[in-house]
């Protein structure tokens, strides 16, 4: 990690450190009073998001359907298949507060994410100590995009969408096969939402996109 100097803060990104069952230690030893961000969707669409990524790279890889099941006819869900695996959050959770306290860790919520940028950003900020610079006049919504984009407004910068990777059309899944999935993720995600304190509202959503 880079040094940091007086007024500057090192910002890291790695999503796997959350499910990484070593992190949590290694990071704490590293530096205790650190601040972590994560960014979490519905666990669902999370597993379909994973593996649209996946098949975009292995287009030969079974479907979602039959990879998602240890045993489709009795129900029984393969949640060591990591795409479902990463969705388990409490249980991810659980071994960062071993060696963090709640008040150092921010969960982001990747639906509100993206209807409203600036909302989120406000509490990043907060989080972090910092002024809030980014506000709503640094979003707008790109209607081909389908999500919103930065304008960067004080420089004159063009506009800048995230890459064709981000925000693709995940494949149809049958209905049956995320209505057993939601069932399977409702308890570790009433779990998460009573160690965070935060209801991420998972439960209430029509479809997972
Ligand atoms: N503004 C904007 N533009 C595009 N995409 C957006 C945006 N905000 C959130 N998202 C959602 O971010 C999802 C991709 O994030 P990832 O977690 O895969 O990114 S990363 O691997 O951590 O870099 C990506 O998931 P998919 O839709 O499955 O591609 C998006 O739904």
């Amino acid at each position: 990690m880079p040094k940091t100097v007086d007024g500057q803060i090192t910002m890291e990104k790695t999503p796997s450190y959350f499910v990484t069952n070593e992190a949590p230690k290694r990071i704490h030893s590293m530096a205790k009073d650190i601040k972590l961000i994560v960014v979490v969707r519905n666990p669902v669409t999370r597993a379909i998001s994973d593996y649209t990524q996946t098949l975009s790279k292995k287009p030969e890889i079974p479907t979602f359907e039959v990879l998602a099941f240890k045993n489709r006819t009795l129900g029984l869900i393969d949640a060591s298949w990591s795409a479902i695996r990463i969705g388990l959050y409490a249980l991810h959770l659980e071994n960062w507060l071993q060696f963090f306290p709640l008040s150092q860790i921010l969960f982001v919520s990747g639906e509100r994410l993206i209807v409203d940028p600036a909302g989120e950003m406000a509490k990043v900020q907060d989080f972090l100590g910092l002024t809030r610079v980014v506000t709503e006049k640094h979003f707008y919504f790109n209607k081909t995009k389908g999500f919103p984009c930065l304008k960067k407004p004080e420089d004159s910068g063009a506009p800048r969408c995230l890459g064709k990777s981000k925000g693709r059309t995940h494949p149809r899944i049958d209905p049956d096969v995320i209505h057993r999935l939601r069932k399977f993720y409702k308890p570790f995600n009433m779990m998460f939402y009573q160690m965070t304190g935060q209801d991420f509202q998972w439960e209430q959503e029509e479809g997972d996109k």
